[in-house]
């Protein structure tokens, strides 16, 4: 029988968080004035406490379309939404995952659905491009085609939070993708928590959101945490599913929003991860000697039958 390692939490402390479930529409600066206010509110109103980070919900300063991603597209850093999130961090003294805008890269005039991490001084420590574009095509459900105006991002996101320990960091269709949140949480980036801002749907939302966000969680023995836009009911466009959510290492849901705008807080405890993994060790029980070569296409070896 493999035997676990003695085990130290990858969470050092505890680690309060507030999700902001918010709808975004049409004007720009209305959408920012909203966040600002949602973020003043979470941290006046927490019920649990001091709160450590606050996150966004995927494109909050723009409609998620494609034809308008252009229209609403920043320069990272110099844009005022990167400004305005650097400032709310520092003023509150909080990390915000600032869920995703979409970007314009000036040197290819590419535009990213991009995702920055602010730390407590106001500081941009992570950014990630959202690395696989939501095209899909459900006859009678949805068609969507990111690519149509987006370019994919091409790197995982792992990094430190502070004293807290590290963390991943993907953007909505991301989370369908494994790979992203093994490569956070296996050595030696022994990350707590994966972080996906995402706009599901009422397509995909129902069929796929809890599903996903557990066995990435179950997958990988770590937090996941998903916070969605606010569902715009009677509106004419993409019809976000809600629900935003935080699920511990064991699977179990531990707070969940509804499907209107919301704040919803939940405490990452430091020991849990300790706890499932030495449990239930399929941590340490990977048989890398099997499956060291299956990386990508065409490199799965066939057997001789
Ligand atoms: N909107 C997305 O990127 C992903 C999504 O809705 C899905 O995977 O379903």
């Amino acid at each position: 029988m493999t035997v676990p390692p003695v085990l130290k939490s990858p969470l050092a402390k505890s680690l309060k968080v507030a999700l902001i479930q918010l709808k975004a529409g049409a004007d720009k600066a209305a959408n920012l004035a909203k966040v600002t206010k949602f973020i003043d509110d979470a941290v006046k109103t927490s019920t649990i406490g001091s709160l450590d980070l606050v996150m966004l919900p995927e494109c909050f300063n723009s409609p998620y379309a494609v034809d308008q991603f252009r229209n609403y597209a920043e320069l990272i850093p110099s844009g005022e939404t990167t400004s305005i999130l650097s400032e709310l961090a520092k003023k509150h003294g909080i990390y915000i995952i600032g869920g995703s805008i979409p970007e314009l890269a000036p040197e290819d005039n590419k535009i990213f659905n991009t995702s920055l991490t602010f730390s407590p001084s106001g500081e941009i420590i992570a950014k990630h491009r959202k690395a696989h574009l939501f095209d899909i095509d459900i006859p009678g459900g949805i068609t969507f085609q990111e690519s149509v105006t987006l370019s994919g991002g091409d790197k995982a996101t792992v990094f430190k939070l502070g004293d807290f320990g590290n963390v991943g960091l993907g953007i909505c269709y991301d989370i369908r993708f494994p790979e992203l949140a093994s490569i956070a949480s296996r050595s030696p980036n022994n990350s707590f928590a994966m972080f996906y801002p995402g706009a599901f749907n009422t397509t995909t939302g129902p069929l796929h959101w809890h599903l996903l966000a557990r066995s990435r969680a179950v997958d990988n023995q770590l937090y996941t945490v998903l916070c969605s836009p606010a569902r715009d009911v009677g509106g004419s466009g993409y019809q976000a599913y809600g629900h935003s959510l935080v699920v511990d290492p064991f699977g179990k849901i531990i707070a969940e929003a509804g499907e209107g705008e919301e704040i919803v807080f939940a405490e990452l405890d430091k020991d849990v991860i300790p706890k499932v993994r030495e449990g239930i060790p399929v941590h340490y029980q990977r048989r890398f000697d099997i499956y060291e070569d299956i990386v990508g296409e065409g490199k799965v070896k066939v057997s001789d039958l």
